[in-house]
């Protein structure tokens, strides 16, 4: 059985992911603020508006961090954000759903997302989402690496060029595959696990693509840039 190591470069590569990650958190008072006070379903929806367009801006910030990722084409750049925000806002909230949150917590969470003017058809595949991930407790080196890998999917709509994409995917892939050998060495399948995840997430783009256009027929409000990222107004 060859022994599987980690290179110095991948070692360096991963500690870029994970810093870049860590660095660009979402601002934990506004994550708070839906565990506060009582709200109506239109003060939840809003609430959740300000913490994707937050989470938004973290992605943003975090992509820009992604070595080799500035030095791609500048559309692709775009394509590529515009292509992943959904799955990435979708993924960064099952991890936060899923971290040790204090007692009843994450039952006011629930509350609240189920609160805000979602419908029910797409509540119930975004909470079956939550808790396969959750299933998972991915340490934060696999949550970083699999929201930079889910961001370098080469075939999003409008990239012109895959394979310089694909050429900066490839090394977080692997660089994954040896951690959850290393992180979970009694379960082989694991890795294959995490990449069903990214499969699960292409299907919630599916069902957030329906919401938004139900929102838009009773006319609820985003902010400017969820209308640019998500192509809505
Ligand atoms: C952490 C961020 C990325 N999470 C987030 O914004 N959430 C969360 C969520 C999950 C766990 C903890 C805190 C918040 C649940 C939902 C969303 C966003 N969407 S949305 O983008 O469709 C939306 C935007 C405006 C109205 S609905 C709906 C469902």
């Amino acid at each position: 059985k060859e022994k599987v190591a980690i290179t110095k470069e991948q070692d360096a590569l991963m500690k870029l992911i994970v810093e870049a990650y860590n660095k660009h958190q979402i601002p934990q008072d506004v994550a708070k603020k839906l565990l506060q006070e009582q709200y109506s379903t239109e003060e939840n929806f809003l609430l959740l508006t300000e913490i994707a367009t937050s989470q938004v801006q973290v992605l943003v910030e975090f992509t820009k961090n992604i070595p080799g990722f500035l030095s791609l084409d500048h559309e692709d750049q775009i394509a590529l954000l515009k292509g992943s925000a959904v799955e990435a806002m979708f993924l960064r909230s099952a991890q936060v759903f899923s971290r040790k949150m204090p007692e009843g917590h994450s039952e006011v969470l629930e509350e609240r997302i189920r609160k805000s003017g979602i419908s029910e058809e797409f509540i119930t595949p975004l909470f079956n989402f939550y808790k396969s991930v959750g299933e998972l407790h991915m340490v934060l080196e696999e949550q970083a690496l699999l929201t930079a890998i889910t961001i370098l999917t080469p075939d999003r709509p409008y990239v012109k060029d895959q394979p310089a994409v694909e050429r900066l995917q490839e090394p977080m892939v692997e660089l994954l595959k040896k951690l959850c050998v290393l992180q979970h060495p009694q379960e082989p399948q694991y890795f294959a696990r995490l990449l069903g995840r990214l499969t699960e997430l292409r299907t919630l783009n599916h069902y957030h693509a329906e919401m938004l256009t139900s929102w838009r027929v009773n006319d609820h409000k985003f902010t400017p840039l969820l209308c640019e990222i998500w192509d809505v107004q």
